[in-house]
């Protein structure tokens, strides 16, 4: 079997927004003075999807979530050209063409999330080719099914908060994650805010549900300091990216602190990247998403890493290219879920680009031994909804 076609698009919302609210989520542009379109830096409403026809007439389908125009331009200019004609059962090798022949420019950030567009289509293809889903090249089945959490709750009037979180519970999710909305410049009163907030949560799902915290980035590490005693109390499962992304000793810093772990990952790329991490114990909970971090490839040699620290893998988002990585290791316990909604943030964005994914069930979600590949096609019923740049 031959790699014939490389296909990649963008795909940009046009339709229904629904605009964030100040104080939404603490994020990196917070310490500016001017901070522009805070929310801009991470709102996705673009998306790229990437084609990947063989000789048999088999299609695979990878996706990238970070920077589309971008990544389409290196999937067409430098990517597609690497895979052409080439057999996609030689994952391994056509991975290290691609990392390497980028290599100068390409090993972090959008390079390596345009890889991991292309990746996640091979193991497609290689699923529908051998008539399996993409878990079972994997590992297979290592649990009945998988535990999610429902991750939305972003900061908004805290009867609000109290309302959503009062709805995960009610379609039976076990776990959560929720948003802070301040950070270092907001100063005591925004402290009492984000103290607030997460009492306000408490309160209504009690002491029997997983609370993920989330910081986006959007705090400082004297901040975070500052924060972590205080935050003990509620017992939080962890604190998510309290700090930037490079600040790893920062990240070791916190981590030792209190009893509270701190995540991240979600912003860290290939298996280089999270040795760092997992070196330094700068993290207790690892957060890759397959779509960033050099695709299924990349993130089943991350798994068997993190299974040797000892440290759980919890992907960042969800979605079908991290679940069948989920499904396939005991070194992760669990799956993000975005729950669906009118676009906001862009997370939800999948759902109207791709059918099939799983939906939750009592919190848990599973997937189906007998649909070959991913399991993802596009959805035609949104297809009009968005500018498609060929
Ligand atoms: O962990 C997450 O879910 C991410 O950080 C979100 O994608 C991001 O939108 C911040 O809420
Ligand atoms: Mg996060």
């Amino acid at each position: 079997m031959k790699i014939t076609q490389v296909r990649a698009r963008v795909f940009e919302w046009k339709g229904h927004t629904v605009a964030p609210t100040d104080h939404f989520c603490s994020n990196a542009m917070d310490e500016l003075w001017d901070k522009g379109d805070s929310m801009g830096t991470f709102r996705f409403h673009g998306w790229t999807v990437v084609e990947i026809e063989t000789d048999n007439g088999i299609v695979g389908i990878g996706n990238v979530a970070l920077a589309p125009r971008i990544a389409k331009a290196i999937i067409d200019q430098y990517l597609a050209p690497l895979v052409i004609g080439q057999d996609p059962f030689d994952y391994e090798y056509l991975w290290q063409r691609m990392y390497r022949s980028t290599h100068a420019w390409g090993r972090k950030g959008i390079g390596m999330a345009a890889i991991s567009g292309v990746d996640i289509a091979i193991w497609d293809i290689m699923g529908k080719a051998v008539n399996k889903p993409v878990f079972k090249l994997l590992g297979g089945r290592t649990k009945e099914k998988i535990p999610c959490y429902a991750s939305k709750l972003y900061r908004t009037d805290l009867k609000s908060m109290q309302e959503e979180a009062q709805s995960y519970l009610d379609q039976g999710f076990k776990a959560m994650k929720m948003r802070f909305g301040y950070g270092p410049k907001d100063g005591p009163s925004g402290m009492r805010e984000n103290l607030n907030s997460v009492a306000a949560v408490r309160e209504v799902i009690g002491d029997d549900i997983d609370l993920m915290l989330e910081c986006y980035m959007g705090w400082n590490l004297d901040y975070a300091k500052r924060m972590l005693p205080r935050l003990e109390r509620f017992q939080p499962r962890w604190l998510e990216e309290p700090v930037i992304a490079d600040d790893i000793d920062g990240y070791a810093a916190l981590n030792q602190l209190t009893s509270i772990p701190i995540s991240g990952g979600e912003h860290e790329f290939t298996s280089y990247g999270f040795r760092q991490l997992l070196e330094k114990r700068a993290v207790s909970v690892i957060q890759y998403d397959t779509n960033r971090v050099g695709g299924i490839t990349a993130a089943h040699k991350i798994n068997a890493l993190a299974e040797s620290f000892s440290v759980p893998v919890i992907p960042h988002a969800g979605q079908m290219h991290n679940y069948h990585l989920t499904m396939s290791t005991l070194a992760s316990p669990m799956s993000e879920f975005f729950p669906v909604h009118d676009v906001e943030i862009g997370n939800e964005l999948f759902y109207y680009l791709f059918e099939g994914d799983p939906e939750p069930i009592n919190g848990f979600i599973d997937l189906d031994d007998n649909t070959p590949g991913l399991g993802l096609k596009l959805n035609e019923q949104y297809l009009n909804q968005f500018n498609i740049i060929e």
